[in-house]
């Protein structure tokens, strides 16, 4: 017997992560047991997204139509944070109670939802469900892939503390700040391409006229603020006015949410994000403080065993330059984890390194499972 398909909404599904996301329902085969319905906030009446073997795809509906979105038993939304909060209250308030599943950090922090991981918090994700939560909203892109990586050792309960400091790529920031970052990178090279094309000239020539070009005003950094290529930003997002970041709160908040850990099941988890010129993976560092001195051979072998996208890399300095870079994780569902190794601190502190795709495991992926979690296939 061949169940009936399940009806979902789409809601900015052409967007960085919504095409991502699309992509990946694609390569999946997920459509084949969903009945889709795509919205825009831009062009209603337009053509909707054809999906092989699905026929006509009809006309994008009004994704601020209350009516046409409370029809479904599913929204997926990877349409921003200023879309769910002009939205989502009033389908609840109109008695929608439907599944809503959402890239933004809007409602992460709420009560009523769940911050969907499943390799890493099923239990949690299952026990909700039953309880009747309804809204799922995706982690931050750094929490997710550190988890994602890192899952083995806090799931054993193995994790006393933890400082990630970040190297965060440009796609953080949206599709225009991606854009930014090549651009600065081919004005500065523009500026001294004369110089590089003579072997002869002096290093110290070049150099000055690149910080020239950087400090100069004339590059553009609309999006950043500041030129971030040949440069990084050690800021992201708002400023608490406590000295930290809002992301580098994100860290302990979500990863204890996701965890499903609170008041002294608290794991602490602070460090510094930093914005560097990558384009789509995220990359940590990370001080590990264990609760009992394992051999590095068995950490690896934990963080191995986890789930079967997180991947040791030796610490050797080939497997680490040819496996552990952004380079390297981008387009894959790997999330590479290396460079462990005993610090001199003691015996139960470690360092790691993690690389992931922020669009994949940081954004689109864990809502494409948890749509797959809420339709009964997966
Ligand atoms: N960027 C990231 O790394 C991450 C983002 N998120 C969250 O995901 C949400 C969306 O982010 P992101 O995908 O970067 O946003 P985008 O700006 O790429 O897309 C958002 C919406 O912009 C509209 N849009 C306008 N012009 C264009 C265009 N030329 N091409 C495509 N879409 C266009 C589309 O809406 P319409 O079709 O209705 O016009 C689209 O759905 C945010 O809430 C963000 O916080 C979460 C994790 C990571
Ligand atoms: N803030 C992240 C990207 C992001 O969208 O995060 P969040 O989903 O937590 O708002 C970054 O800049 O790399």
């Amino acid at each position: 017997m061949t169940s009936q398909p399940s009806a979902v909404g789409f809601i900015g599904w052409r967007g960085m992560v919504g095409s991502v996301l699309m992509d990946r329902l694609r390569a999946e085969n997920d459509f084949a047991s969903l009945d889709p319905v795509f919205f825009s906030t831009s062009n209603a009446g337009g053509a909707a997204p054809t999906i092989e073997g699905m026929g006509d795809a009809g006309t994008l509906q009004d994704a601020y139509d209350i009516a046409a979105l409370s029809a479904l038993p599913i929204l997926v939304t990877a349409q921003g944070g200023d879309y769910t909060k002009a939205v989502h209250s009033k389908l609840r308030d109109a008695g929608w109670d439907g599944i809503w599943i959402d890239a933004a950090s809007t409602l992460r922090m709420e009560e009523s939802s769940i911050i969907p991981l499943d390799p890493v918090n099923r239990d949690v994700i299952d026990a909700g469900l039953a309880r009747g939560v309804k809204d799922f909203s995706g982690g931050n892109c750094t929490v997710s892939c550190m988890l994602m990586g890192l899952g083995g050792l806090f799931n054993n309960n193995l994790v006393e503390w933890t400082t990630s400091m970040t190297y965060q790529a440009a796609s953080g920031g949206g599709a225009r700040h991606m854009r930014e970052v090549i651009q600065q990178f081919g004005d500065i090279h523009g500026s001294v391409s004369d110089h590089l094309a003579d072997a002869a000239s002096a290093i110290l020539e070049i150099d000055r006229a690149v910080l020239a070009k950087q400090r100069s005003g004339e590059l553009d950094a609309s999006q950043f603020g500041v030129p971030l290529s040949g440069s990084l930003i050690p800021w992201i997002d708002a400023d608490l006015g406590n000295g930290q970041s809002r992301e580098e709160w994100k860290a302990e908040a979500e990863t204890n949410k996701i965890l499903g850990r609170s008041g002294e099941d608290l794991i602490p988890v602070d460090g510094l994000c930093v914005r560097i010129a990558a384009m789509r993976s995220h990359s940590q560092a990370l001080t590990i403080k264990l609760r009992e001195d394992l051999p590095v051979a068995e950490i690896e072998r934990i963080i191995d065993a986890e789930n079967q996208w997180a991947r040791v890399i030796p610490n050797t300095k080939e497997a680490s330059m040819q496996d552990l870079t952004p380079v390297a994780a981008s387009g894959s569902l790997d999330i590479p984890v290396g460079r462990i190794r005993k610090l001199s601190m003691g015996p139960e502190y470690i360092s790691a390194f993690t690389v992931g795709d922020q669009l994949l495991w940081g954004a689109a992926e864990p809502l494409r499972r948890m749509l797959k979690i809420a339709t009964g296939t997966l």
